[in-house]
């Protein structure tokens, strides 16, 4: 039985820090510090576009795991990136895979996802710039989102380019933005600008910058400054326990069901072409 009480956290264990994480040899791919106040800050610094491959999935998943265990009051996922929260999973993970890659691609993707939903502690995103498909999914496994208004847009567009959202994805979705909302984003793809995220509950809130997007998150994690955090663990964890409780029961199909999208021909040949166009768009923005 939990009691309510006003808790004094002891921040003094959380000591000032940043440290880095990568197991990458030539440089961090996140950027950890944690305030005197035991708010961190989680740094997405993989250029050019905070792609999710392996690595960085990885080295979320792990610095989350760092911050429960130093009982961390709270922390804000961002990028280092200007403009560009993350491009979604790293399209060169997907594009002719080796399959044993892959494979540890799929699982790490998952073990972030429920790694996020089910974290013990507050979770936020403060998305300054493009969060598209996985970045999105990414986004919406945590507790909070601001985002700042302007160029940047946020949303799942997997439809546009042919492939049906897993159902655990839109699963996500629809927790945060209901039935009828995430069956109009679905089905057309749209990528929301902040306004309009905000009016379908995609985001929380909007926010005028980067630093106004940051502080809104910290802002967020102290209103439960007066609950135990043990309390306040346990309803969100019993609130999210049917998602967990899934995906678990058919994360093997999930598996399955996601290799098969990725590994099929005609993906591949959409991949290629989509890829071709990346490139060429640097191509004639430099001519
Ligand atoms: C049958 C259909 C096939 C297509 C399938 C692709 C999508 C699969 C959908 C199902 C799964 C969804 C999960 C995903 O998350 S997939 C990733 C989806 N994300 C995107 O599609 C974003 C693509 N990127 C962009 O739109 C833009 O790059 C940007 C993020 C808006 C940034 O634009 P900006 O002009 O600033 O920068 P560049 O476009 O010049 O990009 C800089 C370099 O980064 C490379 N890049 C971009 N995105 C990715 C990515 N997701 N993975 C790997 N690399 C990426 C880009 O090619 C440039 O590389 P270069 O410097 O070497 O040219």
């Amino acid at each position: 039985m939990f009691h309510l009480r006003k808790v004094s956290r002891d921040v003094a264990r959380v000591a000032v820090k940043t440290r880095r994480l990568s197991s990458a040899p030539e440089r961090s791919l996140v950027d950890l510090s944690v305030d005197k106040e035991g708010i961190a800050i989680v740094q997405m610094q993989r250029a050019p576009v905070n792609s999710l491959n392996i690595e960085l999935m990885r080295t979320i998943c792990d610095s989350v795991s760092d911050l429960e265990k130093d009982k961390c009051k709270g922390m804000i996922l961002t990028s280092a990136s200007p403009n560009i929260f993350s491009a979604g999973m790293d399209l060169m993970e997907l594009h002719n895979p080796d399959m044993k890659r892959l494979e540890e691609f799929s699982k790490s993707m998952f073990d972030l996802v429920l790694k996020l939903f089910g974290s013990k502690i507050v979770t936020t995103a403060a998305i300054d710039g493009y969060s598209g498909a996985g970045a999105c999914v990414v986004a919406l496994a945590l507790d909070y989102r601001s985002m700042t208004a302007g160029k940047a847009r946020i949303g799942l567009n997997d439809t546009a380019v042919g492939i049906p959202p897993a159902k655990w994805v839109a699963d996500l979705m629809t927790r945060t933005m209901g039935q009828r909302n995430t069956e109009l984003a679905l089905t057309s793809s749209f990528m929301f600008p902040a306004e309009r995220a905000l009016q379908v509950g995609l985001v929380d809130e909007v926010a005028k910058d980067k630093e106004d997007a940051v502080e809104r998150c910290k802002k967020f994690i102290k209103l439960y400054d007066n609950i135990l955090p043990a309390v306040r663990t346990h309803t969100k964890l019993s609130l999210r326990q049917d998602f967990i409780v899934e995906f678990e029961k058919n994360r093997e199909q999930y598996l399955k069901d996601f290799m098969n999208t990725i590994t099929n021909p005609a993906f591949q040949n959409g991949l290629d072409i989509y890829i071709s166009s990346l490139k060429q768009k640097k191509v004639k923005a430099a001519a």
